[in-house]
């Protein structure tokens, strides 16, 4: 179905030609993870780099939105390569970044190791952080369809808690569509057991495809 994402990608948006970056995203995402857990270093020392990170931060102009390049209208397959979007973009510190692939009969798959920074209730993974993932999951394989559509209502059940520090995969399909809504659902799985399903109403852009 559509085009491969590798051909569409090097007209809109290959990693490959921001290296820096890429690498800086990574390596903020390590420091993020690093400051959040450590009990090693003492307050004193983390003081002292909280000193040295500002005026790192200081060296860099900051803008107001994420720098990104708009995803295909599609409809395209393949792995899907993000760049500021917080859940796939390589370029975002917050992405995990989840790795989405259209798979060739019309579903998503997904999969991500939760960073703890998003630790909810019993040592496991924040309910919003799982119901963010299945949402963008879903919203990517309806744009990878070539339906360009908003989140209308999203419905998740919590099955059981979702381990931190595992592989969590994502799948999502189309269930059906009713002239601009189109119900697509999602589920998360643990080492073969669903912890998370859910489901999304979306709503089709009246008119074209939109970014
Ligand atoms: C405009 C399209 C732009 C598309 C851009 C796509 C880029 C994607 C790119 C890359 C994907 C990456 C992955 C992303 C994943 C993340 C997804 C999100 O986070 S989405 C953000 C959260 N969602 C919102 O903020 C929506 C806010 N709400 C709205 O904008 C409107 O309310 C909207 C568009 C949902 C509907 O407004 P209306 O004016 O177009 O539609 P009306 O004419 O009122 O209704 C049409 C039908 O839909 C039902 N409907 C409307 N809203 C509904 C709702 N919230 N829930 C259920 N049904 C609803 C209505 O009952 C009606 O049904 P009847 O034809 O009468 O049977």
């Amino acid at each position: 179905m559509g085009q491969d994402w590798t051909q569409l990608e090097r007209a809109l948006f290959d990693p490959a030609g921001h290296p820096g970056r890429v690498a800086v995203a990574e390596a903020v995402r390590e420091l993020m993870r690093a400051v959040a857990t450590t009990t090693a270093a003492t307050d004193d020392e983390l003081g002292e780099v909280a000193g040295r990170l500002r005026q790192i931060t200081a060296g860099i102009v900051a803008g107001d939105r994420c720098v990104r390049y708009p995803l295909p209208t599609g409809p395209f397959s393949g792995r899907v390569l993000g760049s500021g979007d917080p859940v796939f973009g390589m370029f975002n510190p917050v992405a995990g970044p989840l790795v989405v692939t259209i798979e060739p009969d019309g579903t998503a798959a997904g999969v991500l190791t939760p960073s703890p920074l998003f630790e909810g209730p019993g040592g496991a993974v924040h309910g919003g952080y799982t119901a963010f993932l299945v949402d963008a999951v879903m919203g990517t394989l309806l744009r990878a369809l070539g339906i360009s559509a908003l989140t209308g209502t999203l419905s998740v059940r919590y099955l059981a808690l979702t381990p931190l520090a595992r592989p969590l995969h994502l799948s999502a399909w189309v269930e059906s569509t009713d002239g601009r809504k189109v119900t697509a659902a999602a589920r998360i799985t643990v080492d073969g057991r669903p912890t998370v399903t859910a489901t999304g109403l979306f709503i089709a852009a009246a008119g074209p495809a939109q970014g």
